[in-house]
């Protein structure tokens, strides 16, 4: 039997809702082996980020190798990268690798404000890690950094996807989640030819702890299988809109999204 494998470059989220958490939950619900390499520990819960424990570089690079020297995964994403450090050596294995299809959910700031990567180590992965990035997977606020542009309109969020590609990516996805001002969340896809726009409603709740891990970790186990860039975005835009829909309730703050909830109306149906 042949099961597709995908390793995620992460961060520990101890709340269980975001990072290297999110990740193998998401990857397991898609029928996808879940390896992880921690690049830091965070104490979380859902009223946010109380410590932030980074990896010494050694454990990092060990890892990377432990993975490498031994299984294929066919896709990889990064999530919390944390310094310009932990970027150089995830490029050098990505290179040394060939692990040709890298989503990068470029994690800068928890939800709650908290430093996720160091102001120092956005340029380390403008430079050395975007260029091998089959898809990159910005916000509006990760967009605006990494381009230098603020964003407000559509045109802008196009332009920006566009410049991404510029910059190195073979495609890009900027979210939707945090404007506010459309009834629709839609996410736009810049493959490098053409635009694709995906979108759900909004959903109106306070539990969006983790929506960008969950996200860019579907897209990563959909490309595991095989399946096209678009139909990747696709799928997992179905996958996080599932799981903020029917959101666990459960902490007293900013809940995490539902796991199961994609797996569980599709039985049902
Ligand atoms: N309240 C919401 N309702 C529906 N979809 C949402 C909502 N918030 C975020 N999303 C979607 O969740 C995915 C992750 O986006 P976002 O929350 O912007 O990422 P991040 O966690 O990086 O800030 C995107 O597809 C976005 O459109
Ligand atoms: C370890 C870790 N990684 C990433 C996020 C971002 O979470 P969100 O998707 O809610 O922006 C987080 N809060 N913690």
């Amino acid at each position: 039997m042949h099961i597709p494998q995908a390793l995620t470059i992460a961060g520990s989220d101890s709340g269980g809702g975001a990072g290297i958490q999110a990740d193998l939950k998401t990857f397991q619900e898609l029928g996808v082996y879940g390896m992880s390499v921690i690049t830091a520990i965070t104490a979380q819960n859902t009223a946010g980020v109380q410590g932030v424990y980074p990896i010494e570089l050694e454990g990092v690079v060990t890892q990377l190798h432990s993975i490498g020297d031994d299984l294929q995964p066919a896709a990889i994403k990064t999530g919390m990268l944390f310094s310009a450090d932990i970027i150089h050596e995830v490029a050098i294995a990505v290179r040394q690798y060939q692990w040709n299809t890298l989503v990068i959910d470029p994690v800068m700031v928890a939800k709650g404000g908290s430093v996720l990567l160091q102001q120092q180590a956005i340029q380390a992965l403008i430079r050395e890690l975007l260029p091998l990035a089959a898809v990159i997977t910005p916000n509006v606020p990760e967009a605006e950094l990494l381009t230098g542009s603020t964003i407000h309109t559509l045109k802008e969020r196009e332009q920006a996807a566009r410049q991404l590609v510029q910059m190195g990516a073979r495609a890009a996805v900027i979210k939707g989640g945090h404007d506010t001002s459309t009834p629709q969340a839609m996410d736009v896809l810049f493959d490098g030819k053409q635009f694709h726009y995906v979108e759900y409603p909004r959903v109106d709740t306070p539990h969006t702890h983790g929506t960008g891990c969950t996200y860019s970790a579907a897209m990563t186990a959909e490309l595991a299988k095989g399946n096209g860039l678009l139909q990747a975005v696709q799928t997992a835009k179905a996958f996080v809109h599932a799981a903020i829909e029917d959101g666990l309730g459960i902490g007293s703050v900013h809940g995490p999204t539902n796991h199961f909830a994609y797996r569980q109306r599709r039985a049902v149906r």
